[in-house]
């Protein structure tokens, strides 16, 4: 089995062509290839699927094994992919996802990829459809205890269940056991991506990621994307942001209605062939 390995911001993909390759069992799959000792090792699998109601289907999978409805660098991945290898050959096209159907904007020159924009699904607030379990019409601004200290947090769904946590310095913060504890915490019912936001200036954040199903990443475009929507809304960012993500920048930007568009690059790392998979 033929595969590609991809980065964006530094969050790592096994992209894989399922139009030609037979794949059986996604989740098995994904546990076996993220794996970083016996595999190639990745933050999460990608395949590539034919659509009936966008121009291409992603598959997405954590490398937990578990599906994702949705992830942001991976998308600017999967688009260079699709685009590289012949599956799209236009520079605007639509891709079907879990989280419904995306559209994508390639910046090309000389055939090569050098910026993928997003139009990413529109946030959704209402604590019922996030998951969170909790009382109100939103989770902005609320309070959680971990290991008896006291979190301001907020959490919306886009596409996937992001939570927000502004702080002063990554220093005072454990991110691995923070990150854990709440992406497992009993309110969040299908867990959730924790993004611990360094707020520099209106434009410009600095952002820390744990991922559901994933664990500790270097970026996640979702979470870039969550940190802008929240810090917009409680008036601590404007409308256009850098977000400086561990690996790499992502630029996000809110338009009228809540219409979001991240863009950042994606890179090939490695193209090479499972043997025995
Ligand atoms: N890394 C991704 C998010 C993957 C989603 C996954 N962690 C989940 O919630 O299932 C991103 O760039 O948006």
């Amino acid at each position: 089995m033929k595969f590609t390995k991809m980065h964006g911001a530094g969050n790592d993909f096994v992209l894989l062509n399922g139009i030609v390759e037979k794949i059986d069992d996604y989740s098995k799959l994904a546990l076996k290839v993220c794996n970083r000792h016996f595999s190639v090792g990745g933050d999460g699998m990608m395949v590539v699927e034919n659509s009936d109601i966008a121009d291409v289907k992603m598959i997405y999978y954590n490398s937990d094994g578990s599906e994702g409805e949705m992830c942001g660098n991976g998308i600017r991945c999967f688009s260079k992919f699709v685009y590289d290898n012949d599956i799209v050959d236009k520079e605007v096209f639509t891709v079907e996802t879990l989280a419904g159907i995306q559209t994508i904007w390639l910046e090309v020159e000389n055939k090569e990829v050098k910026f993928v924009k997003v139009k990413m699904n529109k946030p959704i607030f209402d604590p019922k459809a996030i998951p969170v379990l909790c009382e109100g019409k939103n989770v902005i601004e609320k309070s959680i205890e971990i290991d008896r200290k006291e979190f301001v947090f907020s959490t919306i769904l886009l596409g996937v269940p992001h939570t927000v946590i502004f702080i002063y310095d990554i220093k005072d913060i454990d991110i691995n056991e923070l990150g854990h504890k709440i992406e497992k915490h009993s309110i969040f019912p299908k867990r959730t991506n924790v993004n611990f936001v360094e707020v520099k200036d209106k434009n410009n954040i600095n952002v820390y990621t744990w991922e559901r199903g994933a664990g500790r990443t270097l970026a996640c475009g979702t979470g870039c994307c969550s940190s802008v929507v929240i810090g917009n809304v409680l008036n601590k960012l404007s409308n256009k942001v850098m977000v400086k993500a561990e690996g790499g920048l992502i630029e996000v930007e809110i338009k009228e209605s809540f219409e979001i568009f991240m863009k950042g690059k994606a890179t090939t790392i490695c193209v090479g062939e499972f043997i025995d998979i």
